[in-house]
């Protein structure tokens, strides 16, 4: 096991550095990256999809390119302005909104900027990360609709709410903690409490399990990464491939966000597309950020036996 921290752009979830592990199989590289605060029995799911890709390898592909969003985090609008027009090509973006600490005529001007950076052809999606109560919600979703918004993702944190506010906004409701985090994955389809699913694959435990996941969801998908290097992307980027249909740009440009990464060949956008592949480790990209492996071993250990 091989472990990594590499600074962040620009901070994101509140985080200034990204850190995991790496382990190498006979069917590749895969990544162990859960957040420093998730326990054991979450942590378990990302080791099985580290272990799928190391071992196990993925599904047949079904097409070969994937298109992606940028993601823009919480940033004031000249930056967000920059990110969009550095994006190499996407023509869609996903607005962070709902950073605590600032205020909804922050929200605005982000989104604003990023509809104008775009133009009128491009697609704007909102993520509140659960951070708006029910009126809020409604609120803030019909006043960012002046930006013709694509969908909000997770606008409150509770599949009750999120349901309430589907009933009451026109714009289509993604669910992504509701059912990464979830007990019951399935419980935003019984209580139609979104519209599309967001689909990560080492919280879900690899990219068969997503992919089974999906079937079962009944919903669409918009895959999305936890923030990787190439080697947990390429796993996004498997699963998107292999999904029957693809209806919307996936959040796999995240290593936009990263100052570096461990491929010699990282998965970049080009013409807002990423090209389906799987990227190996490559040592000297990896001595730029390489770190002692003992603690993530320790992690793996104590992941081990919490299966869901
Ligand atoms: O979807 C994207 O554009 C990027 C990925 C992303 O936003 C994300 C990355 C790590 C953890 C949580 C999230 C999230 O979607 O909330
Ligand atoms: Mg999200």
């Amino acid at each position: 096991m091989r472990a990594f921290s590499i600074p962040m752009r620009t901070r994101f979830r509140g985080l200034t550095r990204r850190d995991g592990a790496l382990i190498e199989g006979p069917a590749g590289w895969g990544e162990f990256s859960p957040f420093a605060e998730y326990g054991p029995a979450e942590a378990a799911r990302w080791l099985a999809a580290a272990r799928e890709a190391a071992f196990t390898g993925f599904p047949e592909p079904l097409r070969d390119r994937i298109p992606v969003n940028v993601t823009v985090p919480a940033v004031g609008p000249g930056r967000a302005r920059e990110i969009v027009l550095a994006s190499s090509g996407c023509r869609t973006a996903k607005v962070k909104v709902a950073e605590r600490g600032q205020d909804h005529r922050e929200d605005l001007e982000r989104v604003e900027a990023v509809r104008d950076a775009l133009g009128p052809g491009g697609r704007v999606r909102i993520d509140v990360n659960g951070g708006w109560d029910v009126d809020t919600a409604v609120r803030m979703i019909g006043m960012l609709n002046r930006f013709d918004l694509e969908y909000v993702e997770q606008p409150c944190a509770t599949v009750e709410e999120l349901a309430l506010v589907r009933r009451r906004v026109d714009v289509p409701v993604a669910a992504d903690e509701s059912i990464r985090r979830a007990e019951d994955p399935f419980l935003v389809r019984k209580a139609e409490a979104a519209d599309i699913a967001v689909l990560k694959v080492q919280p879900l435990g690899g990219v068969a399990a997503a992919l089974e996941v999906a079937e079962q969801i009944g919903l669409p998908v918009v895959v999305s990464s936890a923030v990787e290097t190439s080697v947990g992307l390429a796993a996004g980027l498997a699963l998107a491939a292999a999904l029957p249909v693809l209806p919307y740009a996936c959040g796999l440009a995240t290593l936009q966000l990263l100052e570096g990464d461990v491929a010699a060949d990282p998965l970049t956008v080009e013409d807002g597309m990423i090209a389906v592949r799987r990227p190996s480790v490559d040592e000297a990209a990896l001595a730029r950020f390489e770190v002692d492996a003992e603690g993530w071993r320790l992690r793996a250990e104590q992941a081990d036996g919490h299966g869901r």
